[in-house]
């Protein structure tokens, strides 16, 4: 009997609709957060800067002083000094960039503009009103959310967490991954090949890859040869430790390929079997109490392309992140035909031209889905609808990033 393959928007939906949890969180110094995922809001506890402060080095003077043109210096405020000094009428106070700025002042005059003569100073050269002032609250406002959670921490997160005197911030646990790939044909690292009909593994390691890239600690397990009780054991051993296992590979309708009926067997929750799209229409997705475990298909291609499309929205949604990945319009920069009747995902070349982003296929080869080095070169993925056969050049179409 064939099997129903549901739309990939709805096999999509029904993988974010499983979703119930966010992963659990720790606390890490914030030298050691680059790249984890915020597990909460992070909010000012007070106005930066919170006192007006010089962004240059000159005098601290009122802004309606400014006309008199000669000005007596009064005090000395070096950057760090908790002492501001006071400017009255006629007065002004020399200052330095960073120095806290003094009272009754509201202006700063760099050297520049200055003529010394004494302790007087001749302005030669006008400033506006508040030049060279940092006002109270002009980094943020006490209250105000800076970082939000979900947010992956860069440098300036880091930066800014060490603003606020923050040492440890709550993020997300990294999710722990198992790689579990399948097949009589594939040869491990080192394994010797005996014969033509045997390939190198590549969907062990660009899996695990990937997944490393979207901040997974990962466990790559041996390559498992297409004996069903081996698979089965392994594949339970891989659930105890990890929140998801990923198999590649024995997914679909071969008398070898087993995976199918081990998850079937299993009898957990089943979220997705099948998805009308090119690659990847024999993913299998189930869940087992808080875990996944994902059958992806064998092709080196569609095992990626998999990879992208149906574990990294999990893993933003389980980071507090929209489940969607990104995607942009572009223009279609050639004529594409499309051979099957399937959602398509095709990998692409995206660039800016005269100001435009447009796609082209140069390099691509055309083919099967084995074809992992279409995926060389920073590609993206053009998304082509079940029902549209042909993309004439300069039509608008979709694209999705995989810079995640
Ligand atoms: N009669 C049908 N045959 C196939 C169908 C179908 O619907 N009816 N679907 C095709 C599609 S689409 C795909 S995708 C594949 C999926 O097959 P499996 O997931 O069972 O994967 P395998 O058969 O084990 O392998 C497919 C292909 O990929 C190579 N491979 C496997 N593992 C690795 C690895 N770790 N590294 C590199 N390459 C790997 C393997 O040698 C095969 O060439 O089924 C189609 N057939
Ligand atoms: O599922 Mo296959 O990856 O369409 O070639």
């Amino acid at each position: 009997m064939s099997k129903t393959f549901l739309p990939f928007d709805e096999t999509l939906q029904a993988l974010e609709n499983s979703i119930t949890t966010e992963m659990g969180m720790e606390h890490i110094f914030i030298g050691d957060a680059l790249g984890r995922f915020l597990a909460t809001d992070i909010v000012a506890m007070e106005n930066n800067p919170t006192h007006a402060t010089a962004s240059m080095d000159g005098y601290a003077i009122a802004f309606s002083d400014q006309q008199q043109g000669t000005l007596h210096v009064n005090a000395f405020v070096p950057a760090g000094s908790e002492a501001t000094g006071m400017v009255t009428q006629g007065e002004c106070v020399k200052t330095f960039t960073g120095s806290l700025m003094s009272e009754g002042s509201d202006t700063l005059i760099p050297i520049e503009n200055v003529e010394v003569e004494g302790d007087t100073i001749r302005i030669t050269s006008a400033v506006p009103k508040g030049f060279a002032v940092r006002p109270v609250g002009e980094n943020y406002q006490a209250g105000e959310v800076l970082i939000k959670k979900g947010t992956k921490i860069g440098f300036a997160q880091i930066g800014v967490m060490a603003e606020l005197g923050m040492v440890q911030v709550e993020v997300f646990m990294k999710p722990r991954v198992a790689i579990l790939s399948t097949g009589n044909e594939i040869l491990d690292f080192g394994e010797v090949k005996t014969s033509h009909a045997q390939i190198r593994s590549s969907n062990h390691v660009t899996v695990e890859a990937i997944l490393r890239q979207l901040g997974c600690e990962t466990m790559r397990f041996k390559l498992i040869r297409d004996d069903r009780d081996v698979i089965e054991q392994q594949l339970r051993q891989a659930l105890m430790w990890s929140d998801i296992v990923v198999t590649t590979g024995g997914g679909s309708v071969g008398d070898f390929d087993y995976l199918q009926s081990i998850l079937t067997d299993m009898k957990i929750e089943n979220i997705i079997d099948g998805s009308y799209m090119k690659p990847g229409r024999h993913i299998r997705v189930v869940k087992s109490g808080y875990k996944y475990i994902y059958a992806l298909p064998g092709f080196p291609y569609s095992a990626s392309v998999c990879t992208f499309l149906f574990i990294a929205p999990l893993l933003r949604k389980m980071r507090a992140q929209t489940f969607a990945l990104p995607t942009c319009k572009a223009k279609m920069g050639e004529f594409y035909k499309k051979r099957s009747k399937f959602v398509e995902f095709t990998a692409c070349n995206l660039r800016f031209c005269d100001g435009e982003l447009v796609v082209d296929l140069e390099g691509k080869k055309e083919g099967s889905s084995a074809i992992l080095n279409n995926l060389l070169d920073k590609s993206s993925l053009l998304r082509v609808e079940k029902d549209v056969q042909k993309i004439e050049k300069g039509e608008r179409v979709e694209v999705l990033l995989l810079e995640v």
